[in-house]
Order: structure tokens, then C-alpha cells, then sequence
């Protein structure tokens, strides 16, 4: 199958700085694909340089098969971008503002009507459908942002960081309603800072550090990569913990900040996890506690950071 979004050797830079280094990425049709990276990793230029809204000084996007520079009106005929909230016009309702869009977009009237009345249903807008812009909470401006995305029926949405400054809930129900949406088949583009975001969203990511792909996959994957789990253990006092310590053969070490405390590193190997658990079966009268942790997408974070 064609890939979605395929970039190839992109580069782009502003005066003499590199904004994106020779970057290679592939995004899978029908995929959440999370672009992760800190300020300034170059998350922007690359979607921006994907929606055919700047040129790649070097190196090819193709979506859905066609080169977003030669061919960036049919490209552009695939992709759904969310305006900035504050693109909206303030005094407009929800259905004029998703009419507004038909009509930038050159639908004809029958259609703009009924694809305003599905996206109002498809976004639960209905008791805000006359209310203006300006009085929307947040969450609600987000989802309008999305519904005027989806007016032209796009193959893939482009979000740059959509979910920054909303509140906790508001954040959680975005991302249903984005899963939602991309299991009935529109693929997902979407930038964000926020590691829990990329974990709980993506069926792919890329990490982008200073304009290059420092890691690639889904995010079971990229956690394999860092391998270890983390097992705690709780003993009943300090003197209890530095004696397990000291004894542990699998090589628990003392928590500096905790001192009734254990930690083991443990590798991906059953093995290793069994001696593990064989210890602190031996010392189970003096644990309080015990925990084994997935690696997380922070530590991902930090095995990056330290290469
Ligand atoms: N128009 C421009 N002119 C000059 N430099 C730019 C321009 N746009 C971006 N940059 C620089 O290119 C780099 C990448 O910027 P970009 O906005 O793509 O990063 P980002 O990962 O989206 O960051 P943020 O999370 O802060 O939006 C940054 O160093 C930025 O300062």
C-alpha cells in the first residue's frame, strides 16, 4: 500500500540554520502518527513542510503518492489542517463557521449543509450549534477546530500540538474523540511536547531531536528498545533494606531518597526477572511493597538523551 506520508532526505533550513536534517519518515495509512520532540525540534516546519504550506530546501514529501511541491494540489486534496483557535471568527457560530469552511472550500450548498449537520452530530456540538466562538470553553473551540479539519472529508488530519493549554479533562475527552474519529479511517498527524500525550494517542511515533528522527516506531516498541523494567521493593524498616542490599545476588541497590528502599534494573530476559523474584520471594516476610514498572516513554526519553 502506498504509504500515507512518505518524507525522503528532508532538509530544510532558515538563513544557516538547520531546522531539519536529512530526515526520513514514513507514516502508514490509517495511523495516529505522533511527532514528538522538545521547543524548537522541528515538529512545526515538518508538518507545515507535509501540508504543502512551506518548501523542503531539500529532499521529498509525497502524500499519498504525490510530491507536495509539483503536485501540491492534489497532495493538498488529502489533508485536513486544523486553523489556530484564534483563527476562528469570534462572533460566528459552530454551523456558520463549518459553512464559512465549505464555502473557502468551494462545496456546493446541499453538501455544506449536510456535512455541517453530520460534524455537528459527529462532535456532540449540538447545544453550542448557535452559540458564538467566542463564548466556547476551550475543549469545545478544540473540537470545532477539528470539525472545520474534516469539512472537505480529508485522508489524513494535521494537528500542531492541539491539545496545549487545555485542562486535564478537556485534554482526556480530545483524545477519545481523536481516536474515535481515526478508527472510523481518517489517519491522524498530530505534534505534541507531552509524552503521556504520545503514549496514550499513538499507533506510531517519531522522536525528533534537532531536526533528525532519533527513534521511530510504535510506542511498545520504542520501550522494548530501553529494554529494562524497574522492581521495587518496600521492606518493613532501613536496617532490613541495606541487609537485603547487601546480600542481593541479582543486584538490588539501595534508593538514596527512600532507605527502606530496593530497586533492581531488571533486562528483558525472563531469567533475569525470575532471580529477581526468587530473592525477594526469600526476604517475603520483610516486604511491605512490592512493584515491577514498564519502561515509559520517559525513559525512552532519557536512553535517547544519553547517546
Ligand atoms: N520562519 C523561520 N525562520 C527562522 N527560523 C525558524 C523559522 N521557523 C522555525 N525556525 C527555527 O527552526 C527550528 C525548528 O522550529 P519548529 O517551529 O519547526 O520547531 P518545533 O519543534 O515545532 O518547536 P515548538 O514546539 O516550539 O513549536 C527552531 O530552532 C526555530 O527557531
Amino acid at each position: 500500500m502506498t504509504p500515507l506520508v512518505l518524507a525522503t532526505a528532508l532538509t530544510k533550513t532558515y538563513g544557516t540554520h538547520d531546522a531539519l536534517r536529512a530526515l526520513d519518515v514514513t507514516v502508514a495509512q490509517g495511523s495516529r502518527f505522533v511527532v514528538l520532540g522538545h521547543n524548537g525540534a522541528g515538529k512545526s516546519t515538518l508538518l507545515e513542510i507535509i501540508a504543502t504550506l512551506r518548501t523542503p530546501t531539500s529532499g521529498s514529501v509525497r502524500v499519498g503518492g504525490f510530491d507536495t511541491v509539483t503536485q501540491a494540489r492534489d497532495a493538498r486534496r488529502l489533508i485536513g489542517l486544523a486553523p489556530q483557535s484564534n483563527a476562528l471568527d469570534p462572533l460566528a457560530s459552530p454551523t456558520e463557521v463549518l459553512d464559512f469552511q465549505g464555502v473557502a472550500l468551494g462545496l456546493g450548498r446541499r453538501r455544506r449543509a449536510r456535512r455541517t449537520r453530520e460534524l455537528v452530530d459527529l462532535f456532540g456540538l449540538g447545544e453550542h450549534r448557535s452559540a458564538r466562538v467566542a463564548k466556547l470553553s476551550g475543549g469545545t473551540r478544540r473540537k470545532l477546530d477539528l470539525a472545520v479539519a474534516l469539512v472537505a472529508e480529508p485522508a489524513v488530519v494535521i494537528l500542531d500540538e492541539p491539545t496545549t493549554g487545555l485542562d486535564p479533562l478537556a485534554r482526556i475527552d480530545f483524545w477519545t474523540e481523536l481516536t474515535r474519529l481515526n478508527q472510523a479511517g481518517t489517519s491522524l498527524l498530530i505534534s505534541t511536547q507531552d509524552l503521556h500525550e504520545a503514549d496514550v494517542l499513538a499507533t506510531d511515533i517519531a522522536v525528533l531531536r534537532e531536526g533528525r528522527v532519533v527513534a521511530q516506531g510504535p510506542p511498545a516498541s520504542l520501550k522494548q528498545r530501553v529494554g529494562a523494567r524497574t522492581l521495587t521493593l518496600d521492606l518493613s524498616g532501613a536496617a532490613a533494606a541495606a541487609a537485603f542490599a547487601a546480600a542481593s545476588e541479582a543486584g538490588f541497590r539501595a534508593d538514596p531518597d527512600r532507605p527502606d528502599r530496593v530497586r533492581l534494573s531488571v533486562p528483558d530476559d525472563p531469567r533475569a526477572l525470575a532471580k529477581a523474584l526468587t530473592e525477594a520471594g526469600d526476604a517475603a516476610a520483610e516486604i511491605t511493597r512490592l512493584h515491577l514498572a514498564e519502561p515509559s516513554l520517559d525513559d525512552v526519553f532519557v536512553a535517547l538523551a544519553a547517546r
